[in-house]
């Protein structure tokens, strides 16, 4: 049976010289989304990247396990195939001489498949994230595609190895509001329709309340509340989540 859940247990991250998280544990679950917000500089992307061993040079994993269903895994292991990966500011995630089908086609290679079905996967991959000429996008390079629709097709190569769950860190920062609530709604459609477990890490409270199921706030790389999104606009309990709401609601309300 596929895994259900996809877990980070008692991660510890050190620079040699600082602790930058501190025994966080979160669990994503399919068909669920898990938002991770919190300050600036408080451990959301390192927590991320942890999760698939992908730590910038210089930032050590000390403790910590990944698991799948409780049970530990290599992170390394679960790359592209189990866990996808979608990050802000799409340009410098891609080649600008390579076109934006030959991304695809590298990628579709990892599993073996070449040729025309490749070529057909590439298209449903592009046609699910709401592009309506498929074949014409993959001729393009990146360079003549706004930001909006990079971080369209960054989507649809995070999805092209089929992956249980996603890890979109600030997918919608830099875009547009209108673009924003797209890329949202293609995000809500593939949690249900495909049953992705998503963890969400955003700045912005509006996108938590819009998706997540459940939340975490981190503060200073640890885990200061972890609750359901409801629960966390109507009672935060920390004060760092108090301030967040609050500042959320002056801007909002
Ligand atoms: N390559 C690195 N080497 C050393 N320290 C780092 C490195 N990358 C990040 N840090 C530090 O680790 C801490 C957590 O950074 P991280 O990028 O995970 O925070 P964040 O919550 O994602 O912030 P933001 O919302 O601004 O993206 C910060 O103090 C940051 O300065």
């Amino acid at each position: 049976m596929s895994p259900r859940a996809l877990s980070l247990l008692a991660l510890h991250l050190h620079d040699g010289e600082h602790a930058l998280v501190r025994d966080v544990s979160l669990t994503i679950r399919r068909g669920k989304v898990l938002g991770l917000v919190g300050t600036s500089g408080g451990g959301k992307s390192l927590t991320t990247l942890a999760i698939l061993d992908l730590l910038p040079p210089g930032v050590k994993r000390v403790a910590g396990l990944v698991a799948l269903d409780s049970q530990p895994v290599e992170p390394a292991t679960l790359r592209g195939r189990i866990v996808g990966l979608v990050q802000q500011a799409p340009r410098g995630g891609f080649n600008p001489l390579v076109s934006i089908g030959r991304h695809f086609l590298e990628t579709l290679a990892c599993d073996g498949l070449r040729g025309a079905p490749a070529w057909e996967k590439m298209q449903g991959l592009l046609a699910e994230v709401g592009f309506e000429r498929p074949a014409e996008i993959a001729s393009l390079y990146p360079s003549q595609l706004s930001g909006g629709m990079l971080q369209r097709v960054m989507l649809a190569l995070a999805l092209a190895r089929d992956p249980l769950f996603l890890l979109a860190d600030e997918p919608t920062t830099d875009l547009d509001l209108v673009v924003q609530a797209r890329l949202l709604d293609l995000l809500e459609a593939l949690v249900q329709r495909r049953g992705i477990g998503l963890l969400l890490v955003t700045h912005d409270l509006s996108v938590i309340a819009r998706l997540a199921d459940t939340v975490a706030v981190m503060d200073q790389g640890r885990i200061v509340e972890l609750q359901s999104a409801h629960n966390l606009f109507e009672d935060p309990a920390h004060p760092r989540a108090q301030a967040l709401v609050a500042a959320h609601r002056a801007l909002y309300a």
